[in-house]
C-alpha cells in the first residue's frame, strides 16, 4: 500500500518559488491500478516521483508498504527503491545494449544470482511478448516494443510497485492498447500495485481502477473510474470526461418551437431500446434519435443517447419526467454549436 499524506513540493529557481504539489493526499491499495490525470504542469510527475523519493517532499509523509520512508536515505532508501520499478514516456533504454542486456543489467546491478539471470530475462521477455527480440538493439524496435522492454526491465527485480509516467503518451493507438493489455495481465497475475500518470482519458477509462484528478498542484477529485466517468464533480474532471464521452452530432442543430433535445446517459447496454418505444407509445410526442453510443469503462457499459422530442410542451415535459425516472442521467440541450459542442 502507498500513502501520501499532505505532501507539498516546492521548487525554488532563480528566486522564483513554484509550489508544484500542494497538500496532496492519496492512498493506493495493494494490487490496485491507480491513475493520476490532469493537464500539463498540474504536478503529476512531481507527485509520483515523491513515491520513490526521487523528489523528496518539502513536507508531508510518504508511507510505502507500511513503512514511513519520508526520511529514508542511503542503503535504506536503495532497498525501498528496489521494490519500486518505474517506466517513462521516452523508455530510457541503453541504446548500445541488446534487449536481453538491457534487462540483464537491471538484474546484475542488484546482484541477482548469475546462474539464474538468463532464465529470468527469458521469463520477463515472455511476459511482455518479446521472446523473439532478445538479441535486437533498441533502435530496431517500435515505440511500443521499446516500452515493453522498459516494462520487463522495471519488473526484473520483482517490485511491489510499478510507477508509469506517461508511459503510453509517445505511442500510437495500437501500441497503447498493447501496453494496456500487458499491464492489466501483469497486474492480474501478480498483485503488483501500479500508479500511472497520463493526460489521455481513453487510457484512464481502459486501465485504471481508481483515478485522482490533479490541477495546479492539488488533487481535486478521487474516485472509482466508473464513478469518475459517470458522475464527475469537479469542473476539470467534467471537461476531461466529456472529451472521451463526446458524441458526434451535426453542427448548428437548432431547435424549433415545440422541440426539445435531451442527452440521456444510461448504464445498461441496451436499456434505451424499450425506453424509446415506450415513450413513443405512451406520450403524444415524436422521438428522433440523433446519436447514440456505448462506451465501456472498466468493462461496464455506459450509454449516451441524444434524442429530440417534438410535440406539445406539456406532453414533452411529461415524457421527459418519465425518461428521467428510467435512466441514469438526463440533460436538456439547448443547441449544438460548432464542432458538435452541446450547450446545456
Ligand atoms: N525540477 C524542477 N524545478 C523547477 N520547477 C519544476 C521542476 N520540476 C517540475 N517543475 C514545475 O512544477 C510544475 C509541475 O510539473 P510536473 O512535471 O510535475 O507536471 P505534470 O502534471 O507532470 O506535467 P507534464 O504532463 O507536462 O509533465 C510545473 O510548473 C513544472 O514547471
Amino acid at each position: 500500500m502507498i500513502v501520501l499524506d499532505k505532501v507539498n513540493v516546492i521548487f525554488k529557481q532563480k528566486g522564483r518559488i513554484m509550489h508544484a504539489v500542494k497538500e496532496a493526499s492519496i492512498t493506493v491499495g495493494k494490487g490496485e491500478i491507480f491513475g493520476i490525470v490532469g493537464p500539463s504542469g498540474a504536478g503529476k510527475s512531481t507527485l509520483v516521483r515523491v513515491i520513490n523519493l526521487l523528489q523528496p517532499p518539502a513536507s508531508g509523509q510518504v508511507i510505502v508498504g507500511g513503512q514511513d520512508i519520508t526520511r529514508f536515505k542511503g542503503a535504506a532508501l536503495r532497498n525501498v527503491r528496489l521494490k519500486i520499478g518505474m517506466i517513462f514516456q521516452h523508455f530510457n533504454l541503453i541504446s548500445g545494449a541488446t534487449v536481453y542486456n538491457n534487462i540483464a543489467f537491471a538484474l546484475k546491478a542488484n546482484n541477482y544470482p548469475k546462474e539464474k539471470i538468463r532464465a529470468r530475462v527469458l521469463e520477463l521477455l515472455e511476459q511482455v511478448n518479446l521472446s523473439d527480440k532478445a538479441q535486437v538493439y533498441p533502435a530496431n524496435l517500435s515505440g511500443g516494443q521499446k516500452q515493453r522492454v522498459a516494462i520487463a526491465r522495471a519488473l526484473a527485480n520483482d517490485p511491489e510497485i510499478l510507477l508509469c509516467d506517461e508511459a503510453t503518451s509517445a505511442l500510437d493507438l495500437e501500441n497503447t492498447e498493447e501496453i494496456i493489455r500487458i499491464l492489466r495481465r501483469i497486474n492480474r497475475d501478480n498483485p503488483i500495485t501500479i500508479v500511472f500518470i497520463t493526460h489521455e482519458m481513453d487510457v484512464a477509462r481502459k486501465l485504471f481502477d481508481r483515478i485522482a484528478v490533479m490541477a495546479e498542484g492539488e488533487i481535486v477529485e478521487v474516485g472509482d473510474t466508473y464513478q469518475i466517468f459517470t458522475e464527475p464533480q469537479h469542473p476539470l474532471t467534467q471537461s476531461l470526461v466529456s472529451r472521451v464521452l463526446n458524441i458526434e452530432v451535426p453542427e448548428h442543430l437548432e431547435l424549433r418551437d415545440q422541440e426539445e433535445m435531451l442527452k440521456i446517459t444510461y448504464t445498461g447496454e441496451r436499456a434505451y431500446e424499450p425506453l424509446i418505444s415506450k415513450v413513443s407509445k405512451e406520450f403524444d410526442v415524436l422521438v428522433d434519435i440523433l446519436h447514440g453510443k456505448i462506451e465501456y469503462i472498466q468493462g461496464k457499459p455506459l450509454g449516451i443517447l441524444l434524442i429530440k422530442l417534438s410535440g406539445d410542451a406539456a406532453e414533452i415535459a411529461r415524457a421527459r419526467d418519465y425518461i428521467s425516472g428510467q435512466v441514469f442521467k438526463i440533460e436538456r440541450i439547448s443547441a449544438v454549436k460548432e464542432g458538435g459542442e452541446l450547450n446545456g
